[in-house]
């Protein structure tokens, strides 16, 4: 086994087999997927040596270890799963024994985590493959029954990976206990080939993702050991007795594992596409200012400062806040792992409306990047097409932002009521028990009392909501049929409530650390985040409006100071992206590159075209000559 030493960007960017001759755009499908294989692959294997000293450990804090294979694999690493879900779903929900049994393999197996169906995603509890405990065998029968049941988009599923964690409905003498986790091999190790009674496959092109091998499967009476069921929180025993969970919600942790990461992941991305955007204004110039001297760089003209340097603070907002989600993510899995399940409600809101906000950003910001660029933006070499279609999937996967947005509603009312009863609330709803005692406060213009508006208005859309709620159901809806009919405003409190949140901890945990930083490093992060609360009370204007005491002079200040930020920022723009430090290799970008030859970069790439192989296309001898000599007067 070639073995290599501690991967580090310079090393692994250095493996010849790592480069692509011909740009991934420029293959089909099939060689798509096939030339990221044999890239993953070698960064399979070097991971592999390089985990093979440290045990899994089930929850690894947010890194860019991982984002080398951005570079390599332009698109998506179809091994992405078997890290992301598979893997830290078994270290979540399995035994020890169980854990030791199943990754006894190490990376010599590689899975992905089946829990979509072609006709369920959100509604977990409507699953419909089957897992049917056969006493006499001492296993589970997987099956499923309709079309609608075939497991349907899990990555690597279609060709890669091996076996999966697969959530079915567990049913033990003739009784349904709900959705469960279940560790299946899918494929024969040697030979790759499905196993019998199962029926694999790949659910075609999308709009990015292309080489995450998303895939589809199905089961027919397919048997697994009933020691397969990962029985960390309920377990079936051989008699067949069913043994419950301490909290069914439980099940569902490993959906909060990469709710968390996303943060961190959406940082990263607008990272990049900053570092491509701002790069590309410096260099391009184009228009004049003052109609006497020659033109500008486009960075110069303030409404394309307003369009990017909210993408560099967002960048650091969701980097910051990526990290304090997880420090509380590790405490709540710190508290279960003792047995106590306090804070679970609270970390599920918190990752779900985070998520929500972080993806939905991250894919308005980069499509806001590219459309900064021009035309060039919308050119493939510019790699910001790709961050887009690749960033803008995560607003869908691992909870449908929609639903997930409603869930830390449900915890908003909640936490409501209890403030209406007096009860104390954990220090991420505290507000809403001081709504009234602050609702007429005199208005601050400061990055602080922009933070307590932003909270006010969480507070008065919360009580909103909770009046329509109680106004439908007073007309006689049921509870369930109340809440549907004030989803609208529920959204708006999730939304609100995340915007306060991301604030909140950006300006307070720069605060923190701003008198243990150089002057200069304390000023320009303090200009962000300022920025980044600033740009957000005056997109709010509205809500700050209704809910606080601010006023229209108050706000005409707000934008004054906003304008003076931007050229604050300007001298350091550059500066501040050339500080995420992402290299050429990684941001793989003709618009984006160190030496800012874009004009050079972008011939060089469109050469690379197979259509500019030949001066005359054979399509024009075959097709067009036949018709233009026709018709030729
Ligand atoms: C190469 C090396 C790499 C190494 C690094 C790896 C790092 C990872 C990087 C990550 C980045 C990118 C990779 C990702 C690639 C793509 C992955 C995509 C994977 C998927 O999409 S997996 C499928 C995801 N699916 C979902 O999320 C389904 C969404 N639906 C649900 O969650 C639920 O159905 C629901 C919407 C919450 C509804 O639940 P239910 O029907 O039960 O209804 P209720 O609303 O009544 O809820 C009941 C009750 O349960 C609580 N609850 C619900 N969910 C959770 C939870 N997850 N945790 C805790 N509690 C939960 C809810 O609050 C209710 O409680 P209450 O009754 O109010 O007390
Ligand atoms: C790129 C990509 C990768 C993926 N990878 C995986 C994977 O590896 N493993 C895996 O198991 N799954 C994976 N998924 C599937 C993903 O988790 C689901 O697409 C997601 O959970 C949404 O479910 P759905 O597609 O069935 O949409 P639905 O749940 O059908 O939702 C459709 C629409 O209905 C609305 N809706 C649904 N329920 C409600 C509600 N209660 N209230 C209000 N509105 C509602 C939603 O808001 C949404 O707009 C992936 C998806 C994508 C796009």
């Amino acid at each position: 086994m070639k073995c290599y030493p501690v991967p580090r960007e310079n090393l692994v960017l250095s493996i010849d087999n790592l480069k692509d001759d011909i740009p991934e755009e420029y293959l089909s499908h099939k060689e798509c997927y096939e030339n990221v294989i044999r890239k993953g692959s070698v960064l399979y294997d070097i991971f592999s040596e390089l985990s093979k000293d440290r045990k899994h450990k089930a929850h690894q804090a947010p890194s860019n270890a991982y984002r080398i294979s951005d570079g390599i694999m332009q698109n998506v690493n179809p091994f992405l799963l078997h890290f992301a879900l598979f893997v830290p779903a078994i270290t979540n929900q399995a035994t020890p024994e169980q854990q030791a049994e199943f990754l006894k393999h190490g990376f010599g197996i590689i899975g992905t985590y089946a829990q979509t169906e072609l006709g369920h995603g959100t509604f977990l509890r409507g699953l419909e493959t089957t897992a049917t405990l056969d006493l006499e065998t001492d296993e589970f029968v997987l099956n499923s029954p309709t079309l609608t049941s075939y497991k349907w988009w899990p990555g690597g599923l279609g060709h890669t990976a091996n076996h999966c964690v697969v959530m079915a409905q567990l049913y033990v003498k003739g009784k349904c206990h709900g959705p469960h986790l279940f560790f299946v091999q899918i494929r024969d190790i040697e030979t790759h080939e499905p196993l019998p009674g199962l029926k694999l496959g790949e659910i075609g092109a999308k709009m990015g993702f292309n080489t995450a091998d998303n895939g589809f499967l199905g089961f027919h009476n397919f048997r697994i050991p009933r020691n397969n069921m990962l029985m960390k929180n309920s377990q079936v025993l051989k008699d067949g007795t069913y043994v419950e969970s301490k909290n069914e919600k439980l099940t569902y942790g490993s959906m909060v594992f990469v709710r968390v990461y996303l943060l961190s992941d959406m940082a990263y991305m607008l990272a990049r596409a900053a570092t491509i955007s701002v790069r590309y204004s410096a260099v391009r110039h184009q228009s004049h200012i003052k109609p006497d001297e020659p033109e500008v760089q486009i960075l110069d003209f303030v409404i394309q400062q307003h369009k990017l340097f909210i993408s560099i603070a967002t960048s650091h907002a969701f980097k910051i806040c990526g990290l304090w989600l997880w420090q509380t993510y590790s405490k709540v899995m710190e508290d279960i792992g003792k047995g106590s399940m306090d804070r679970l409600p609270e970390l599920h809101a918190l990752s779900c409306c985070l998520k929500t906000t972080s993806t939905r950003d991250a894919g308005w910001l980069i499509e806001q990047c590219r459309l900064a660029c021009g035309g060039h933006g919308y050119l493939m070499s510019s790699n910001l097409p790709s961050l887009y279609t690749t960033a803008t999937a995560a607003i869908t996967y691992e909870g449908e932002s929609t639903v997930l947005l409603l869930q830390t509603a449900r915890y908003l009312i909640k936490s409501w009521k209890r403030a209406m009863e007096g009860e104390s609330l954990p220090a991420t709803v505290s507000f809403l028990s001081e709504y009234f005692n602050k609702r007429y406060n005199k208005w601050e213009n400061t990055p602080k009392g922009i933070v307590d508006g932003l909270k006010l208005v969480v507070a008065g859309v919360t009580k909103m909501c909770a009046e329509s709620i109680q106004k439908h159901v007073s007309r006689g809806q049921q509870y369930e049929e109340a809440w549907n009919s004030s989803s609208v405003q529920l959204i708006k409190a999730s939304e609100a409530y995340s915007r306060a949140l991301l604030c909140e901890v950006f300006w307070f945990e720069v605060d923190k650390v701003s008198s243990t930083l150089s002057n200069n490093l304390a000023v320009v992060l303090k200009q962000l985040a300022e920025l980044y609360i600033t740009y957000w009370a005056l997109e709010k204007r509205g809500d700050l409006l209704v809910y606080t005491t601010i006023s229209k002079d108050d706000l005409d200040k707000l934008q004054e100071r906003y304008e003076e930020l931007l050229a604050l920022i300007r001298p350091n723009a550059v500066g501040l992206v050339d500080s995420f430090d992402i290299r050429d290799e990684i941001l793989c970008s003709t618009l984006g590159a160190y030496d800012g030859r874009v004009y050079e970069r972008m011939m060089e790439h469109a050469l690379k075209s197979p259509l500019n192989a030949e001066t005359v296309n054979q399509s024009f001898h075959k097709y067009m000559k036949p018709v233009i000599l026709k018709h030729k007067i």
